[in-house]
């Protein structure tokens, strides 16, 4: 859900860098052959993504849910020269579909892609990272981020996406909503922690930007 009328989000879009030639068609055939395209970044998220990889220089980062791996391209765009990006993904049938694009980039060997569940791979990664792109299933959400708080260094970022959950954060919840508690308890969460500062912004379906002190 896009929160922005959309002649706004169209004219933010135009008035934002351009895709890769790259990322543009695996943005459309991602539309175009895989399920759930809706999950994918974007242009808009996904140039937003690349310009704080650029701001940040991460060394190491982590993304949490590759999906098709555009994403993982434009985050790995503001890498520094040694630096390398593990992306986890428990949807093997998505491995053939992701590399097929990150081996047409200059950053594929940049990319390390696990396949496997999230919470079973995070705890076996020995690396501190400069930057994390929480993305799977909203529900494990808090979970990963206990998980990578000790494997992030001081002053490194945690982005989580969907975060506004469609707006359903702000409408009355079922407690049979799983979905939505979790993003709740997750927001709120983080909100509370002493150890990190925050900034919940509204962009697309709401990126969560959060900083270790
Ligand atoms: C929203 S999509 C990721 C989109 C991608 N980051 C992008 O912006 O293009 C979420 C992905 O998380 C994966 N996923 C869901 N639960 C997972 C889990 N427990 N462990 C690992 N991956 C998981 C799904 O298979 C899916 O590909």
């Amino acid at each position: 859900m896009d929160f922005l009328p959309a002649d706004l989000t169209d004219y933010a879009e135009a008035h934002t860098s351009p895709e890769s030639d790259l990322l543009r068609r695996l943005n459309r055939n991602t539309r175009a052959h895989v399920m759930a395209p809706r999950m994918l970044s974007g242009h808009l998220q996904g140039r937003l993504l690349s310009m704080i990889a650029w701001m940040i220089r991460p060394r190491r980062i982590l993304e949490i849910g590759t999906y098709t791996g555009y994403s993982a391209l434009c985050l790995a765009e503001g890498l520094t020269d040694d630096g390398r990006l593990i992306t986890i993904d428990h949807n093997e049938e998505l491995e053939d579909f992701a590399r097929s694009y990150w081996q047409q980039s200059p950053l594929n060997d940049r990319i390390e892609f696990r396949i496997g569940a999230a919470a079973e791979i995070i705890p076996m990664l020995d690396e501190t990272f400069d930057l994390v792109f929480i993305d799977a299933d909203k529900r494990n959400n808090s979970l990963y981020f206990d998980l990578i708080f000790d494997k992030l260094r001081p002053g490194g970022f945690i982005l989580a996406d969907n975060v506004l959950w469609s707006g359903k954060v702000t409408a009355p919840v079922k407690s049979s909503d799983l979905d939505t508690t979790a993003v709740l308890a997750f927001n709120q969460k983080i909100q509370e922690d002493p150890r990190v500062e925050n900034v919940l912004l509204p962009v697309r379906d709401g990126i969560m930007m959060i900083r270790k002190l």
